[in-house]
């Protein structure tokens, strides 16, 4: 199948809109998640979310240095709140690729920018580019995604039966127009 260029949904949030919390106990983004990443998302302009981390002594691997795969979690995240979030159809992680270019230490704040690239049927394609410490920083880390697009019975199948009312609790704290329906 061909792949086209990705189209944001109509609904999707503007540029310039912050993407909240989609999950409290998400390991990515979610504020009850003491260790976690605490990700912050911005919508920016065309087809792009940009993220933001800071990385602590929780995230170690090496001695003073973060953990690549928790590094590759931070794009998870970034890549998936793109997808999620300017698509606004339900998918999840099916590959993820990273580059690791520079060690990042601990105290950096890793800057995020996502863009959708496109579709092919049920597959979108993403790819992001994390730079150290500010919006123009050497790039650290590079990642391409290939997310699946799953009807929501996935969460309820798989995960936690309440899954949807847990997601829609969120977008309730988050946007109160938002609505989970794809
Ligand atoms: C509603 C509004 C939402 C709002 C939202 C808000 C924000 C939201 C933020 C979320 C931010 C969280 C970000 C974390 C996201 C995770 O971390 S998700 C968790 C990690 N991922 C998983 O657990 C997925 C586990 N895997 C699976 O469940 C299944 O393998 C999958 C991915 C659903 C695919 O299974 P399937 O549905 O049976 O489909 P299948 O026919 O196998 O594959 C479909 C196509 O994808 C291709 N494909 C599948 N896997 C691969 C692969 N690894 N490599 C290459 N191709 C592949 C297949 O070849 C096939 O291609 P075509 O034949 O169509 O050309």
């Amino acid at each position: 199948m061909e792949t086209e260029p990705a189209v944001p949904h109509h609904n999707a949030p503007a540029a310039g809109s912050k993407l909240g919390v989609h999950y409290a106990q998400c390991f990515g983004c979610g504020d009850e998640q003491e260790a976690g990443l605490h990700l912050q998302s911005t919508v920016g302009e065309g087809r792009t979310v940009h993220s933001q981390f800071t990385v602590t002594e929780a995230h170690q691997g090496a001695p003073g240095l973060a953990h690549g795969g928790l590094l590759a979690c931070a794009f998870d995240e970034a890549l998936g709140a793109t997808v999620g979030n300017l698509l606004r159809k339900p998918a999840v992680t099916g590959r993820l690729e990273t580059d690791f270019r520079r060690p990042v230490p601990v105290g950096s704040i890793l800057y995020i920018a996502a863009t959708l690239d496109g579709t092919a049927g049920r597959k979108i394609y993403v790819s992001a580019d994390g730079r150290l410490d500010a919006e123009d920083g050497p790039i650290a880390v590079r990642a391409r995604g290939l997310f699946v697009m799953v009807g929501l019975e996935h969460f309820t199948t798989h995960g936690d039966p309440e899954a949807l009312e847990k997601f829609r609790e969120a977008a309730r704290n988050n946007r109160e127009d938002w609505n989970i329906n794809p």
